[in-house]
């Protein structure tokens, strides 16, 4: 750990309280704050990034420590003791008693004082959901507290331009080390944080950044060449391009999503990707006349809902403090309704699959249940079955269920469904 400094110790505090003012993401809060501050050397970027994110995963403690006074500068102090630092390190920031008492204090802080919700690192509101579902207290601690660690940086390697083995050595040349990912075959788990998007490997596609949770989706979707298929919410197309590799860039896939900045995202990955067969196509709604005309003619379609991204605090650990029940149950509509249309596009014997990155059941298996009993002529193929049959051994029972303290990757979940009338 480098010696704390006044220089970085304030940057960082202004980068905080832009953050915890909630306006926008954190992680692009932190990017305007380096774009405006270019001065900054890599290493007093890293602490800023380190602080402002360890303070969103570790809030709900940190208020609790801080009490009367969780202020930004506060928090950060406590968080900065919380981190393996001793108080004489602290000499370069701090010469007021009352703020040595309060650092001695953090040390000496049991965490027996706090309600589950907060040693869990989750809203109250999420943990009452989780438990109210059956999930047992210590499984919630479990998932919670692995959900405020930080994510590794997972790869997926474009089979389509490179082997993954061949991809492992040349990160390995490089000086980066990666080991295969547990279950999806085309995954790389990288140590460190390297800035890889510098690398050839990434800017002639051969690689892009995905959680392995992802990788999993597609292999549900698990599309063949030349037949068609819906991403309906392709947003910037993280798993478009890992259905287009699928298909080994042969039949048609549609990448529809709403946001048209969101689809701008995907062209650039698209063209590194070297793939010719991905439509992109901006839809108003659901409900979007260009959608209804391919009612009944898709193989696969692929729905990776709005939600409340629960199950990604590893990397948006703000999201705790920026989503609410309310705003899952305006999103309970829109997963049912995105859901219901994206279903019309579906041929007899094709497949559909519902996903999220969310912890929440209500977002997940009450979606689908509802859709199921509403729509008789869909049923649910178990998910351990469809992976199997990708050689992937994985059984988290019918829904594909992944939580980071189990599985090592984000919480997702996805339900295969196939049509049959
Ligand atoms: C979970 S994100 C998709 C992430 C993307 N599939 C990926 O792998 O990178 C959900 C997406 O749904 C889109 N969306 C929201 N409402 C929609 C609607 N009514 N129809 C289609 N897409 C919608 C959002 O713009 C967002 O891009």
């Amino acid at each position: 750990m480098p010696p704390l400094s006044q220089e970085a110790f304030h940057a960082a505090l202004d980068a905080l309280r832009a953050a915890l003012s909630f306006g926008a993401p954190a992680d692009a809060v932190l990017s305007r704050f380096f774009r405006e501050n270019p001065k900054l050397g890599s290493q007093n970027r890293a602490f800023i990034a380190e602080s402002v994110f360890g303070v969103m995963r570790q809030k709900f403690v940190l208020d609790r420590i801080c009490e009367a006074d969780a202020s930004p500068r506060r928090l950060l102090l406590a968080f900065l003791a919380r981190s393996g630092r001793n108080l004489r390190e602290f000499e370069p920031i701090v010469s007021r008693e009352d703020e040595r008492v309060f650092l001695a204090g953090v040390k000496a802080f049991k965490l027996d004082t706090l309600t589950l919700a907060e040693r869990a690192e989750l809203p109250e509101w999420v943990a009452q959901e989780l438990l109210a579902s059956g999930m047992a207290e210590e499984n919630l601690l479990a998932l919670g507290r692995a959900l405020a660690q930080a994510a590794p940086l997972d790869l997926r390697v474009n089979t389509q331009k490179m082997k993954r083995e061949s991809v492992q050595a040349e990160l390995q040349a490089l000086g980066y080390e990666s080991s295969p990912t547990p279950y999806s075959p085309f995954g790389l788990r990288v140590v460190g944080k390297p800035a890889i998007n510098r690398h050839t490997l990434f800017t002639e596609g051969a690689i892009e950044v995905q959680d392995e949770g992802s990788q999993l989706l597609g292999l549900l979707v698990g599309p063949k060449r030349g037949e068609m298929v819906a991403d309906f919410c392709a947003g910037a197309g993280g798993k478009t391009l890992l259905l287009g590799m699928l298909m080994a860039s042969t039949g048609r896939l549609y990448a529809f999503d709403v946001s048209e900045k969101r689809l701008a995202n995907l062209k650039p990955r698209l063209a590194r990707s070297g793939l010719s067969n991905v439509q992109p196509q901006l839809i108003n709604s659901e409900n979007d006349s260009r959608i209804k005309r391919l009612a009944g003619k898709l193989d696969r379609v692929l729905v990776d809902a709005p939600c409340s991204g629960m199950g990604t605090l590893r990397r948006n650990p703000d999201l705790k403090f920026r989503q609410s029940a309310a705003g899952v149950d305006e999103l309970n509509q829109k997963q049912a309704a995105i859901l219901a249309s994206a279903a019309r596009l579906v041929k007899v014997g094709g497949r559909l699959v519902y996903a999220t990155c969310s912890i929440l059941p209500r977002e997940n298996q009450g979606i689908v249940e509802a859709f199921l009993a509403a729509n008789p002529g869909f049923s649910l193929v178990p998910a351990a079955t469809i992976l199997a049959e990708q050689r992937v051994e994985l059984d988290t029972g019918d829904y594909l269920q992944l939580q980071p303290q189990t599985h090592g990757c984000d919480g997702f979940f996805a339900a295969v469904m196939q049509r049959k009338a």
